[in-house]
């Protein structure tokens, strides 16, 4: 269900299999807001299990082995994360990178969902092409699956916050995501607090607005490769994940959610697909905030090691 403020419009492409089809559903909410919820995905059946698995390691693995597997871990108290790189898929699964025990024996469920989640990515940047009236592969081909991708899933825990705590109310601060799209999986007990700060909002005191949940549905939303790629045809929307205000006398649940970060092939090129000079002030502007120039000749790899150099100097107080 939305909650009163909505921003985020939600489509059913279960029957979109026409590039066309599925690019008239999705290219509007993605090229004003970012953000969308989508229903009849194709990998509902899957979800579930994927939340029990990173549940299960969440709660099972012990505190050395975590820092171990995560040593710059963030304050550890509001937010915990595990990333997982291309895993060979098939009956004898095999990680690029060593798995943790706990993960290791799921290795061929964990495969067989990023590899769905690449494909539904790869059918949503088709529609995207045809929307821009470039061929049909043109973002497609730029991306791929093996051991040198950079997409990569990620595992989410938020532990509860016990009443009467003095935390910072942001479970995980103000970004935008680096690669091209990415698929959100939440859950619908204890999943809220997932806000953006609408393209349109000034980025210092603009107005966050939340976009609820609703079932069934992953959110998908453009990185900045791709925003810079269509030349903020589609945008890279900020946003973050807070705790209630003020916080509820009997302190808030712990929070899973799980994303897929699909990047391009690190050596394709994202010089912008579209007439610089048509890009908005505003569009501009928010770009060179990042450190992203549009029209430049630069390739995934770049684009992803400067981002991630870089960070934005938010006031937290909106
Ligand atoms: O946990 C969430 O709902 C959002 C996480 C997120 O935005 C991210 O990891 O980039
Ligand atoms: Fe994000």
């Amino acid at each position: 269900m939305h909650t009163k403020e909505a921003p985020v419009p939600v489509v059913d492409v279960a029957q979109l299999s026409d590039p066309h089809l599925l690019a008239a559903a999705v290219v509007e909410a993605l090229s004003t807001t970012g953000f969308l919820f989508v229903r009849g995905h194709g990998l509902e059946d899957r979800v579930e299990r994927m939340f029990r698995i990173a549940e299960h390691f969440f709660r099972n693995e012990t505190p050395e082995e975590k820092l171990r597997l995560d040593p710059s871990k963030p304050a550890p108290d509001l937010k915990e994360g595990f990333n997982l790189g291309y895993i060979r898929p098939g009956q004898q699964a095999q990680a690029t990178q060593p798995l943790p025990q706990l993960l290791e024996e799921h290795a061929s469920e964990l495969a067989d969902f990023q590899h769905a989640c690449f494909a539904f990515c790869q059918r949503l940047l088709q529609a995207f092409a045809v929307a821009l009236d470039l061929p049909p592969g043109f973002f497609s081909s730029r991306h791929h699956e093996g051991p040198d991708s950079r997409s990569i899933l990620r595992f989410l825990h938020y532990p509860s916050i016990p009443p009467g705590a003095q935390v910072d109310p942001n479970r995980a601060g103000a970004h935008s995501d680096y690669g091209s799209l990415t698929l959100l999986f939440q859950r619908k007990n204890g999943g809220e607090g997932l806000q953006i700060l609408p393209t349109s909002e000034p980025l210092d005191g603009g107005k966050w607005q939340d976009t609820g949940i609703v079932n069934d549905a992953l959110l998908v939303n453009v990185g900045d490769a791709l925003e810079l790629w269509s030349g903020a045809r589609l945008k890279s929307t900020l946003h973050r994940v807070v705790l209630p205000t003020p916080l509820p006398a009997d302190g808030v649940p712990e929070r899973f959610s799980i994303a897929w970060f699909n990047q391009p092939t690190p050596d394709a090129s994202l010089r912008t697909c579209v007439d610089v000079t048509s890009i908005s002030e505003n569009d501009l502007a928010r770009m060179e905030r990042k450190g992203v120039k549009p029209g430049s000749e630069i390739t995934a790899d770049e684009h992803l090691q400067a981002r991630l150099a870089s960070t934005y100097n938010l006031s937290r107080s909106s």
